[in-house]
């Protein structure tokens, strides 16, 4: 885990892959210097010929080292993208592996604070910005910034007066262009980003509610309104648009200015006979991916607040999540010595609560008693409260009336007591050892196996062609749902925590495949505390106590034979489940 030094989402990763980062932008200024050798021996073969040299040999050499730059630079440019992708990929392996370890503890409590958003895919998506800025950003102005050192450094050897004017002029377009056109472009670019998210958030509005504006006769109205906001917008983004030509525009002119000045000055040198006059036209083109490499900061720079907004939201889930991380690693300590001592007692007695707003309660007089080893499954509607009775259980809401306890001590005092298994685990594109390892990161080889092997995956594993250190495709697409549970349950086998919350893990799977899955959980958490949310009746046998909620309350509950014995409900339900 990082601590807070390594708090940011772009500093630390840059400390971290300095040796890889550092080789991709060493190779692409390998490659513009190679850019420049190049069209200085073109500069200087095209001189070189007009004059008519007596024999072809006379240019052998310059015509060598132009076909030798013009490969070194494409193979320079390859290796240079090749170096950037893996450093920046490594990267996005390992921030995405940290959000998940600052997200996943809190994943019930997240969808309790963020209901109508798929949070995880947000900030997955944020991640995958970032990629940009390593790419686009700070791989770029390091090149940008080495090569004007250089050629600077150079230059001063020649002629110390035109390397100031050049230090002047190249520094300009480095230094004081691009901060004040990221100054100009970024409140504008704020503006109408701000602009198209109310537009977005309008427009969902209005399709949630289309029924009411065709209803009321309005939607007319409405449509020629929100028209008249899209011109704006469109108007908006015109305007930047033309604003990135003509900086394209500037800059290309930049360039055709330091080509200028060269070929003055180096047209003065050989005026004074300082240097042949086949150098005047190497010296002026040498200029072209200097110069470019330079000016290209100013785009570079203008980029930065389309990734503000990821790098801002991925600091704000910090912010949010790592309160509550640091109230569980409070716990850890009262969590392991609850842990040599079982039995752990989970009670709720006559617990209220109410969204704030709400006009019903969410949980309404609701008591509970799971005693180390107990099974409890949850039923009900959507709606019905379950969601809110696991946020209560496990200490991320706090009851307006009532008490839930484990040992007589206030959950919020323990919450580090409980794994979860939710619907969709995620899995890293990292090996697949890595991704058990997610459990517990201290976790040996071996007992990494060992869970595999509880279930059910290690003859699969074995299988892949590299084992354990098999890499997941992207999100894990190579396993299927199934076997991605498997691992979450591996990983909650790793955690070894007394009490398992299971929030529905097994829906979406076939029938076939749910009885499967369903078989191991029961099987590997034999003896820890399970509180199953499930939306049927598939494996309820198993459960000591069943209860049906509706509309915050308990409306039925017992064991599987006395539900099955007293209610005609149940009796029914449980058939229509069990239909072959
Ligand atoms: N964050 C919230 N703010 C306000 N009301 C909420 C919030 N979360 C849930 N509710 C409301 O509380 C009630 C119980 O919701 P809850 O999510 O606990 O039900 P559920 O049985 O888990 O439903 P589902 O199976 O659809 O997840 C519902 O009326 C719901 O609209």
């Amino acid at each position: 885990m990082l601590d807070t030094r390594n708090k940011g989402w772009i500093a630390p990763y840059c400390r971290k892959y300095a040796g890889l980062l550092g080789a991709a932008a060493l190779l692409g200024i390998a490659a513009v210097l190679s850019a420049a050798a190049l069209l200085f021996t073109s500069g200087y073969l095209i001189s070189r010929s007009a004059l008519r040299p007596e024999n072809v040999l006379m240019v052998y050499v310059p015509i060598v080292l132009v076909r030798a730059f013009g490969f070194g630079k494409a193979a320079l440019q390859y290796a240079e993208r090749l170096v950037g992708h893996h450093a920046v990929l490594r990267i996005l392996s390992t921030m995405r592996a940290r959000l998940y370890r600052q997200l996943e503890p809190q994943a019930l409590w997240l969808r309790s604070r963020f209901r109508s958003g798929d949070l995880l895919g947000l900030v997955a998506e944020d991640i995958e910005q970032l990629q940009n800025v390593y790419l686009r950003i700070v791989l770029p102005a390091v090149s940008a910034l080495f090569v004007y050192a250089l050629s600077i450094t150079l230059l001063v050897r020649i002629d110390a007066t035109f390397a100031g004017l050049m230090a002047l002029y190249a520094g300009f377009w480095l230094f004081v262009v691009p901060i004040i056109s990221l100054r100009i472009s970024a409140s504008r670019r704020r503006h109408f980003k701000l602009l198209k998210k109310s537009h977005y958030q309008e427009l969902t509005d209005a399709i949630f509610g289309l029924e009411d504006w065709v209803l009321s006769g309005r939607l007319g109205k409405w449509l020629e309104n929100y028209r008249q906001q899209q011109a704006v917008t469109a108007q908006i983004e015109k305007k930047l648009r033309r604003r990135e030509w003509r900086m394209q525009w500037f800059s290309r002119c930049a360039t055709g200015g330091a080509v200028v000045m060269l070929v003055i000055w180096a047209g003065g040198l050989a005026d004074q006979g300082r240097i042949d006059v086949t150098w005047i036209a190497a010296l002026g083109l040498v200029a072209f991916p200097l110069m470019e490499s330079i000016v290209r900061v100013t785009e570079v720079m203008n980029r930065i607040p389309d990734y503000e907004d990821s790098i801002e939201r991925l600091n704000e889930i910090g912010d949010i999540v790592e309160p509550q991380q640091a109230a569980s690693s409070q716990c850890l300590e009262a969590a392991a010595l609850m842990l040599e001592k079982p039995p752990i007692d989970l009670k709720m007695d006559s617990v209220n609560f109410s969204y704030p707003g709400a006009l019903n309660p969410a949980v309404h007089n609701l008591s509970l008693h799971v005693p180390q080893g107990g099974k409890l499954a949850v039923l009900g509607r959507s709606g019905a409260g379950k969601s809110t009775l696991l946020h209560l259980i496990l200490g991320e809401l706090q009851p307006d009336q009532g008490q839930v306890t484990v040992n007589g001590q206030s959950i919020q005092e323990n919450t580090a007591l409980f794994s979860v298994l939710n619907q969709k685990p995620y899995l890293f594109n990292t090996t697949v050892a890595n991704n058990i390892r997610l459990g517990r990161s201290e976790a040996s080889d071996e007992e990494v196996r060992y869970a595999a092997e509880q279930v059910g995956l290690h003859a699969m594993i074995e299988s892949l062609s590299g084992g354990y250190d098999t890499r997941m495709e992207e999100a894990g697409r190579r396993f299927s749902g199934g076997e991605r549970q498997r691992i979450a349950l591996a990983r909650v086998l790793l955690q070894n925590l007394p009490i398992v919350v299971l929030d529905e893990p097994a829906v979406g799977l076939d029938p076939i495949t749910e009885a499967k899955l369903l078989e191991t959980i029961f099987r590997v958490l034999k003896g820890k505390t399970l509180i199953w949310v499930t939306h049927h009746l598939l494996g309820v046998e198993q459960m000591d106590e069943i209860i049906f909620m509706n509309k915050g309350a308990v409306s039925m509950r017992g064991t599987h034979t006395e539900l099955l014995r007293h209610h005609e409900a149940y009796r029914r339900l449980y058939e229509l489940d069990h239909i072959e």
